[in-house]
């Protein structure tokens, strides 16, 4: 990330464009060529080639143009022009937009409280609109941080209809964090967040899909526990993998003692999970994620 500060670029001037689009020889010289054209600095640039014979090609830049907001109508006009000569599909946003999340908890705080201390603290640029619950015992961490917290209890009965008020309480967010939020959400919740809902599981997924994998992992004997920070599809705990993490046990650890490791990995794999998402550095590929850390 450019440091913008007194020496630096005007923060309002750093932008962010990704693209995909069939590989092939002379991308990177079209898209720079539409930043000279413009007159922006590119200061960082990464770029992936699914397969050097011909796949997709996936490309992130960070560039500094005076006066941004101003010209992006003009830039993405171009950039359409481009997209259709190369097929690209492409995203352009501003550093300066701060996104919004809505976080789903329900009875454990490591992770939200993670969140709130990071944006606090500046490391994740993103403001947390609201926190959703199917419990209340999270609601004094929501309050004390100065965030609305919505209580949505959820029976097997009536899981459609939490779901709904859940949706209609949370509006128009950026980002959807499941932090430890112990509810399967539907098809239709998660077509409603397309690559914009993450969860954070605790294990290191492919192993021990599930509500409670510290037990399943105490009972197979492992030496590694793990977390998994993934988007969210129907299929439980099955999306793109976004960031994990391991810790050694050994034979003398508990259920419980797996559980207090785990915490320290899950809330950090999560919030880098969210921090490359907002920063623009996460570009889902079928399956897997491309992560241009
Ligand atoms: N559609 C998806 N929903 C959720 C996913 C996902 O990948 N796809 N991840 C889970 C998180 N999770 C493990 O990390 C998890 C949470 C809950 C359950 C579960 O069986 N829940 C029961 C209810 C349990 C209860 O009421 O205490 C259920 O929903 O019927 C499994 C895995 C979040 N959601």
């Amino acid at each position: 990330m450019v440091a913008p500060g007194p020496n630096g670029p005007r923060f309002t001037d750093v932008g962010r464009l990704v693209v995909r689009c069939p590989d092939r020889p002379g991308i990177v010289h079209a898209l720079s060529g539409v930043m000279t054209e413009f007159g922006a600095n590119i200061t960082d640039s990464q770029q992936h080639s699914s397969d050097p014979s011909g796949g997709i090609f996936t490309l992130r830049l960070e560039f500094v143009l005076a006066g941004l907001a101003g010209r992006r109508a003009e830039l993405e006009k171009r950039l359409t022009v481009l997209a259709g000569e190369w097929r690209m599909v492409w995203r352009l946003t501003e550093a300066s937009h701060r996104p919004t999340l809505a976080v789903f908890v329900s009875r454990t705080d490591h992770v939200l409280q993670e969140l709130i201390y990071r944006v606090r603290a500046g490391d994740l640029r993103a403001d947390i609109a609201c926190v959703v619950s199917n419990h209340r015992d999270l609601e004094p961490v929501a309050q004390a941080a100065g965030i609305p917290f919505h209580h949505v209890p959820v029976t097997p009965e009536t899981k459609g209809e939490a779901e709904a008020r859940a949706l209609e309480l949370v509006g128009e967010v950026d980002l959807v964090v499941l932090a430890r939020y112990m509810q399967i959400v539907s098809a239709d919740f998660c077509n409603r967040f397309p690559e914009r809902l993450i969860n954070i599981h605790h294990s290191f997924l492919p192993a021990f899909v599930g509500a409670n994998p510290y037990q399943a992992a105490h009972d197979r004997g492992v030496k590694l526990i793990g977390a998994t920070a993934h988007y969210v599809t129907p299929e439980l705990d099955a999306g793109p993998i976004i960031e994990q993490e391991v810790a050694r046990v050994d034979h003398r650890a508990t259920v419980e003692d797996m559980r207090r490791v785990g915490r320290y990995v899950e809330r950090q794999v999560l919030a880098q999970a969210v921090t490359w998402h907002v920063e623009d550095r996460v570009i889902v590929e079928g399956p897997r994620t491309i992560v241009f850390a």
